[in-house]
């Protein structure tokens, strides 16, 4: 079922808006980059997809249900089935590498239970394969804060795993990260997006990365969509609607 955002607007309460009446459709198994530049409203269209940030007007309607319109329960049930990776990684530093990947199911599990640190034995055993798909089982018992910024990415995408996503959200997930190890995180996101049928949005910086992985891209300016399209369609004036007349076209 596809993912449907219609005139989604946000408008802080300082009056900064950053999202005017922005409109897609999101098919399923789609890997839409979300492209633009600084304070274009990147980051504040993925978090109005699952409410982190709650859009002043318009809708979000995914799997046939109005995300804007449902009920804290109804939320919080739509969410798990919504992951999500953050550019600086949001792992609980002082907790072990399998902990935080728990994390992720903690919308499956009994609250109280996992309050006292106890998920059953088929929970540990799902989280340590999710460990040994990002190849980091060896790791599992470290502390979140001992391991490099491309390894917490990896720890990231598999508490995204534990939940079993169907749609993937992603806000720059590679921006902390050298252009060696953002190749190595896009691979598992385009795994997911490829092997596991997960539908992406993820936003991105570099055009290169955006060629490589991306089937459609959305480029955002001031709030406003600007572009909606295949990757391969964004020519020099397609990039300066979307970057500016004064932006430099590097690499790809
Ligand atoms: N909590 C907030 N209160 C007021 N304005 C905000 C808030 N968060 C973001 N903004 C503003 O909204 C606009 C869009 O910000 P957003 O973070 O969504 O952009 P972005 O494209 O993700 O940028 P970046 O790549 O720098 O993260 C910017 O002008 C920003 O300053």
């Amino acid at each position: 079922m596809p993912l449907i955002v219609e005139r989604l607007t946000k408008i802080y309460p300082d009056g900064t808006r950053a999202l005017h009446e922005v409109s897609f459709t999101v098919e399923d198994g789609e890997f839409v980059a979300i492209i633009g530049l600084s304070g274009a409203g990147k980051s504040t269209l993925l978090r109005c997809i699952n409410r982190l940030i709650e859009p002043t007007s318009g809708r979000v309607i995914w799997n046939g249900i109005d995300i804007t319109a449902a009920s804290p329960r109804e939320l919080r049930k739509i969410r798990r089935q919504i992951g999500m990776i953050f550019q600086q990684f949001n792992l609980v530093k002082r907790a072990t590498v399998l902990t935080n990947v728990l994390a992720g199911r903690l919308g499956y599990v009994n609250p109280w239970l996992s309050l006292l640190g106890y998920f059953p034995p088929s929970e540990v055993q799902r989280a340590m394969r999710a460990l040994e798909r990002v190849g980091l089982a060896d790791l599992a018992d470290k502390r979140a804060d001992e391991l490099s910024g491309g390894q917490q990415q990896r720890v990231g995408i598999a508490r995204a795993l534990m939940q079993e996503p169907r749609l993937l959200l992603a806000d720059e997930p590679v921006a902390s990260l050298d252009p060696v190890l953002a190749h190595s995180i896009l691979r598992y996101i385009e795994e997911l997006n490829r092997k596991d049928g997960v539908t992406v949005l993820c936003s991105l910086h570099f055009l290169d990365l955006v060629h490589r992985y991306a089937t459609r891209v959305i480029g955002l300016k001031d709030g406003i969509k600007v572009f909606d399209g295949r990757p391969d369609e964004i020519d020099d004036r397609r990039f300066k609607e979307i970057y500016g007349q004064e932006a430099e076209r590097i690499g790809g």
